[in-house]
C-alpha cells in the first residue's frame, strides 16, 4: 500500500496542479486565438471576391504574364527567380544593361523574377488592391501551380476586366509566336512559345506546302460544312519519309502560319496507356495542331486491333532490323498501363475526342504502320517526304547565304551579314561576304548540280553549309568532295551494320542448333 502510496504520490502534488493549470489555460487561450483569427479571415473573406487560376489552363499564362510586366510585382522583397519561358516578359531589366540576345556568342536566357510561393502580394489596380497569392497545389499527376486573386468589391467586374486585358496583352506579345504543349501524364504541360518559323525557310518540292496550307484553311472555314453532312469535324496529316527531311519543320511552320498551337504526345512515353491518351486527346482545344510524332515507334502493322496488344516490341520473340517490320510472335501479357491500336484508334475517333483540330502524324516508316490508322477519316492526306532533289539543294543554299541589300541613295552599303536565316542581332556577328543576287543565284544552281538526286538529306545539306557559313564560294567549290566523303561514311556504316547483323544471325543460329 506504501509502495502504491508512494508511486502516486508525486501526482497529488500542487506543483503538478499548477502545471496542469497551465496546459488548459495555454489550450483554452490558443483555441480562443484561432478561432477568433478563422473568425476574422471568415469575416474578411466575406468581403473579397475571389478568382483562382491553375497552371493547367491558359488564363493561368495570361496573369502571369500580365503580373510580370507589373513594376510592383516583379519589385517584390522575396522572390523566386527562374528562366522565362517567352523570353518576353519581367525580364533582363536591370538598369544599364544593354539589351542584346546574345552575350559572347551565347543565347541569352531571360529571366523571370516572381513572388515566392504562398507570400500574398498587393497590387493596386483600377483603383482597387488585389490581393495575390501564388501556392502550389498536389493534383492527381503530381504538382501544380495555382494563382489566387481576391479583391474587394461590390460585383466582380474588375476581375473580369482583369482577366480580359490580360488576355489582350498576352496575345499582343504572342503573336509572333507559336505555343507548343508536351504530354505529361494525362495533362498537357506548357513548354514555351517559340519564334514563328516563316513558311519559307522550309524547302519542299513546289506546290506541297500551299496545297497542305490550302487544305488547312479550308478545314478549319468548314465546321457548319462537316456539320450539316454529319461528318466528324477532324482532319488528320500523315508526313511520312526520310530523317532530317522538313516534317516536323512544316508542322511548325504551318502552325505560325494559320496562328494555331502545337500540342506534341510521344505515344512511346513511358506510361502511355489507352486511359492516358484517351483523357489527353479530350483535353486538347478545338483549334490546334495535334502532333502524334514517331508513329511507327510504337504501332506496327504485325499489331492487330485486339485491344491487349499494344504495338511495342517485347523483349521474348522480337526481331527487329532496320527494314523488316517488328513481329511480336507473343502477345505480351495484359497490362492496364500500356498502349494497344484500338485504344489509340478510340482516343482518335471516340465521342470523348475534340473536335476541330488537325492531326498531323510523323513516320519514318510508312509500311509499318496498320491501315486502320492510316486510311481516311483518321488519316486523311499523306505526304512523301523524300532525300533532297535538286530543287531543293538549290533553295536551301539561296535561303541559307544572304545577299546585298540595295544601294542606299549614295550608293554605300555597310551593312555586315549575319549568320543565322534571316535573324537580326545587335552583338556578336560573323562577317560573310554578301553575295549578289546574280552571283547566289548561279553558285545555288552550281551547288544543286554538285547533289545526287534524292541521296542527301536536307538536313545533311543544312549541316554542310553550316559548317561553311562564312564561306558561301568555297562551300560550292567543295560540296563534290563533301558529297563523296558522305557516301563513303555510308557505305562504310552499311558494311559494319551488315556484319554485324551476320554476326547476331549466326549467333542465333548456333543458340538454336544446340
Ligand atoms: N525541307 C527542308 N527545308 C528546310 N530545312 C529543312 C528541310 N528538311 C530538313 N531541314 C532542316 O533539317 C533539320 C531537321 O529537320 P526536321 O526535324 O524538320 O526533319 P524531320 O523530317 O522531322 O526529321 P525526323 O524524321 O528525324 O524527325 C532542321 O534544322 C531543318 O531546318
Amino acid at each position: 500500500m506504501d509502495l502504491v502510496k508512494s508511486f502516486i504520490g508525486p501526482f497529488n502534488s500542487s506543483a503538478l496542479k499548477d502545471t496542469a493549470k497551465l496546459v488548459i489555460i495555454g489550450s483554452t487561450v490558443e483555441a480562443t486565438r484561432r478561432a477568433s483569427t478563422s473568425a476574422w479571415h471568415s469575416f474578411v473573406d466575406s468581403f473579397f471576391l475571389t478568382a483562382h487560376f491553375s497552371q493547367e489552363d491558359y488564363p493561368y499564362d495570361w496573369i502571369m504574364h500580365w503580373l510580370q510586366k507589373q513594376p510592383s510585382y516583379s519589385a517584390s522583397r522575396e522572390f523566386d527567380v527562374g528562366s522565362s519561358r517567352t523570353g518576353s516578359v519581367g525580364v533582363d531589366d536591370v538598369e544599364g544593361e544593354e539589351e542584346t540576345e546574345e552575350a559572347n556568342g551565347r543565347r541569352r536566357v531571360a529571366i523571370a523574377f516572381l513572388p515566392s510561393i504562398d507570400v500574398t502580394h498587393s497590387i493596386f489596380y483600377h483603383g482597387h488592391w488585389l490581393k495575390i497569392t501564388r501556392s502550389r497545389r498536389n493534383g492527381h499527376y503530381g504538382g501544380y501551380h495555382e494563382l489566387k486573386i481576391s479583391v474587394i468589391a461590390r460585383n466582380n467586374n474588375i476581375l473580369k476586366q482583369l482577366v480580359i486585358q490580360a488576355r489582350r496583352e498576352y496575345e499582343a506579345d504572342m503573336e509572333h509566336r507559336v505555343h507548343v504543349f508536351l504530354a505529361e501524364a494525362s495533362s498537357w504541360r506548357w513548354n514555351g512559345a517559340h519564334q514563328k518559323r516563316p513558311l519559307s525557310s522550309v524547302v519542299l518540292e513546289p506546290g506541297v506546302k500551299d496545297m497542305l496550307i490550302a487544305d488547312a484553311k479550308d478545314f478549319l472555314a468548314s465546321e457548319a460544312w462537316y456539320a450539316d453532312r454529319g461528318i466528324p469535324y477532324r482532319r488528320g496529316y500523315l508526313l511520312y519519309g526520310v530523317p532530317g527531311s522538313g516534317k516536323t519543320s512544316l508542322i511548325h511552320a504551318i502552325a505560325g502560319e494559320l496562328s494555331l498551337d502545337i500540342y506534341v504526345v510521344s505515344l512511346s512515353a513511358k506510361g502511355m496507356s489507352d486511359n492516358t491518351l484517351t483523357t489527353l486527346l479530350g483535353r486538347v482545344p478545338s483549334r490546334c495542331i495535334l502532333l502524334l510524332e514517331d508513329l511507327d515507334a510504337a504501332f506496327t502493322r504485325s499489331v492487330t486491333r485486339d485491344s491487349k496488344s499494344t504495338g511495342i516490341p517485347t523483349t521474348t520473340t522480337t526481331t527487329t532490323t532496320t527494314t523488316t517490320p517488328i513481329v511480336a510472335t507473343v502477345p505480351p501479357p495484359e497490362d492496364p498501363n500500356t498502349l494497344s491500336l484500338s485504344g489509340l484508334l478510340n482516343s482518335l475517333d471516340g465521342v470523348a475526342a475534340s473536335t476541330g483540330r488537325l492531326l498531323f502524324a510523323t513516320t519514318n516508316h510508312y509500311e509499318r504502320l496498320d491501315p486502320a490508322l492510316t486510311r481516311p477519316g483518321r488519316l486523311d492526306v499523306h505526304v512523301d517526304f523524300k532525300h533532297a532533289s535538286k530543287w531543293q539543294a538549290e533553295g536551301i543554299y539561296k535561303n541559307f547565304f544572304p545577299t546585298k541589300p540595295k544601294p542606299t541613295a549614295d550608293g554605300e552599303v555597310v551593312e555586315v551579314a549575319e549568320t543565322q536565316l534571316g535573324r537580326k542581332r545587335k552583338s556578336h556577328r560573323h562577317v560573310v561576304p554578301l553575295l549578289e543576287e546574280e552571283e547566289l543565284g548561279e553558285l545555288a544552281k552550281q551547288f544543286a548540280a554538285a547533289i545526287p538526286e534524292n541521296e542527301m538529306s536536307v538536313a545533311g545539306l543544312q549541316g554542310y553549309l553550316l559548317r561553311n557559313k562564312t564561306r558561301p564560294r568555297e562551300a560550292v567549290a567543295e560540296v563534290g568532295a563533301w558529297v563523296e566523303k558522305e557516301r563513303e561514311a555510308k557505305a562504310k556504316l552499311k558494311k559494319l551494320k551488315e556484319e554485324a547483323e551476320a554476326e547476331a544471325k549466326k549467333e542465333a543460329e548456333e543458340v538454336r542448333s544446340r
